[in-house]
């Protein structure tokens, strides 16, 4: 699993030795397939053996604590680890990125894998997820730049700086995305939303409750284009001004329902404070 290019422990630049593990190692996922190969040498780069580290991880414990379904197995270089990381290419050099939904770490750990430039928070709302990600994280020794926050986006919002990036993949259509995720970014920054062919009939459906949100128009960026076929399609939006909850443009019942929802994990059940991993 060490990169020969470096020394025993050793996983490249920016990467410090992780801890022990007691996680279990499958050598056959530590490397990309190789229909795959190019595409993640130049996602990952010096880091190509960092994420065969976490596909492992994905493949083994993942797997077995349910947090990975064992027929993605032999797709997780390409469905998971290269298909996120093209994101990447669209996010800005040292940016502040928040996970909402990071589940086994997608796409968080793979940005912060790919770009440790990047300051990464990944929040999640489940116990058990949260503990991986937090095993993760010291297992691939990024502790220095990745937190995990337990916690539902809504919960966190006053919590958490507004971020340049707020990422999701898989984790809600888009309006109700953009009501959970758009609070978390600042002015200025943006929501990048991992969707597959459903990208544009999202954004016609719910382009108007993104707007009451504070978003500016979605667009579809792709990419990976020339890396990987299809490319990756990611929803884009600006967050262009800060909406009051219940206060939104056009009566506002976009964001009004928004505000509701964090009115209402507020009140839930002392969850409100989000604990940070
Ligand atoms: C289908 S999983 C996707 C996980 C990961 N993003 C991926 O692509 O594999 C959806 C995740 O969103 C989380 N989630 C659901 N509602 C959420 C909310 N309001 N705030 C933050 N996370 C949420 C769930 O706990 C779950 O881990």
């Amino acid at each position: 699993m060490t990169n020969p290019r470096y020394g025993a422990g050793d996983l490249g630049p920016g990467v410090e030795s992780p801890g022990p593990s007691s996680f279990p190692l499958d050598s056959e996922l530590t490397s990309p397939p190789a229909e795959i190969a190019v595409a993640a040498a130049e996602v990952f780069k010096e880091r190509l053996s960092l994420a065969g580290r976490y596909a492992e991880l994905l493949g083994t414990e993942g797997v077995v604590r349910g947090l990975i379904g064992p027929r993605e197995t032999p797709r997780l270089w390409e469905r998971h680890l290269v298909n996120c990381g093209v994101m990447s290419e669209i996010i800005p050099f040292g940016a502040s990125v928040v996970d909402v939904g990071s589940g086994a770490g997608l796409p968080g750990i793979v940005l912060a894998v790919a770009r440790p430039d990047l300051v990464v928070t990944l929040v999640e709302p489940l116990a058990r997820r949260t503990v991986f990600l937090e095993e993760a994280v010291s297992v691939l020794g990024l502790d220095g730049n990745v937190t995990v926050v337990r916690g539902r986006a809504e919960e966190v919002v006053d919590s958490l700086p507004g971020a340049d990036v707020v990422t999701a993949r898989a984790v809600a259509a888009l309006d109700k995305l953009a009501g959970w995720c758009l609070p978390l970014a600042r002015t200025g920054g943006r929501l990048l939303a991992l969707k597959g062919a459903s990208a544009a009939e999202e954004i016609a459906a719910h382009g108007r409750a993104v707007s009451e949100l504070g978003g500016g128009e979605a667009v579809v960026r792709l990419c990976g284009v020339g890396l990987i076929e299809p490319p990756a399609t990611v929803v884009e939006i600006v967050k262009e001004r800060e909406v009051v909850p219940g206060r939104g443009r056009s009566g506002g019942g976009a964001a009004r329902r928004a505000g509701e929802a964090r009115g209402e994990a507020r009140r839930a059940d002392g969850r409100r404070r989000p604990r940070r991993g």
